[in-house]
């Protein structure tokens, strides 16, 4: 069974490697982590706990396609930490016979044997920002059990201790594909529009990684989505 929060989509992949790709989503329950600065609180804070669901694969996929029709062939399962859950390969197979492809969102602090199944395995360690202490000789156990073809990384910075953080992660595994990702400190989910701030901070942090020539081969991106629609739940 698996703790599931939220279906949406379709809409668009608003971060990293796959970002404007058209995807639904599948948001499971429960982190391990407690980012200060985390956009799903409710995956874990226990604000939304009557809404957690225990499914099966089967069940999720029909929930998929009663949401999205036959509007979409890509499926990306994020959280809280998708990697606590161990049933979870089921859905990654089901999926792969419906002729979807499958992203995952993690920040690599668990393995699963389901993770060399996944298409775009996205991994984001935490930087001191987020108060949380990352194990780094963890996360390298995880990453020497992956697939490198499939497997990309992603940084949030909100500070310059994040930026080295960024710096230090990426020179650990300069082979794999690197995304550094500007911060939204604008969690309230109202509909206030944070973009044209947003769009400062983004900029901020091009300036920082253009001036960088240590950080040549790096992807400096926004969250499209939270441009588009604040911190709204369920896009
Ligand atoms: C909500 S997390 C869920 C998956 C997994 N727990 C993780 O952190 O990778 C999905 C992505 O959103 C990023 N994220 C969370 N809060 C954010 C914020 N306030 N600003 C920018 N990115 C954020 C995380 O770093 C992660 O890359
Ligand atoms: N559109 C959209 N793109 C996203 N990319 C990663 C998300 C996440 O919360 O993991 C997310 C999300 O919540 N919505
Ligand atoms: S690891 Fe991901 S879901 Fe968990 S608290 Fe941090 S940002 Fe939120
Ligand atoms: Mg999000």
């Amino acid at each position: 069974m698996i703790p599931v929060m939220e279906i949406f989509g379709p809409t668009i992949q608003g971060e990293g490697i796959v970002i404007g790709r058209k995807t639904m989503f599948v948001r499971t329950a429960g982190c391990d982590f407690r980012c200060s600065w985390c956009d799903s609180k409710f995956t874990w804070d226990g604000t939304m706990k009557d809404e957690i669901r225990m499914m099966t694969a089967e069940e999720i996929y029909g929930e998929l396609r009663a949401a999205g029709g036959q509007s979409f062939n890509h499926v990306t399962l994020s959280g809280g930490n998708p990697a606590l859950i161990k049933d979870l390969g089921q859905l990654i197979d089901l999926l792969h016979l419906e002729g979807c492809q499958v992203a995952l969102e993690t920040q690599g602090s668990k393995y699963q044997d389901w993770m060399n199944r996944i298409d775009q395995l996205t991994i984001s360690p935490k930087p001191p920002s987020s108060t949380m202490n990352q194990d780094l000789d963890k996360l390298d156990d995880i990453i020497s059990q992956l697939d490198t073809d499939k497997i990309n990384l992603k940084v949030v910075v909100f500070e310059e201790t994040d930026y080295q953080f960024a710096k230090k992660i990426h020179h650990c595994y300069p082979q794999l594909p690197f995304y550094i990702q500007v911060g939204n400190p604008y969690l309230d989910d109202s509909v206030d529009n944070h973009t044209e701030k947003l769009l400062h901070r983004y900029e901020a942090l091009i300036d920082r990684v253009m001036a960088d020539d240590e950080m040549n081969n790096v992807y400096v991106t926004p969250q499209l989505h939270t441009l588009l629609w604040s911190n709204q739940k369920g896009v």
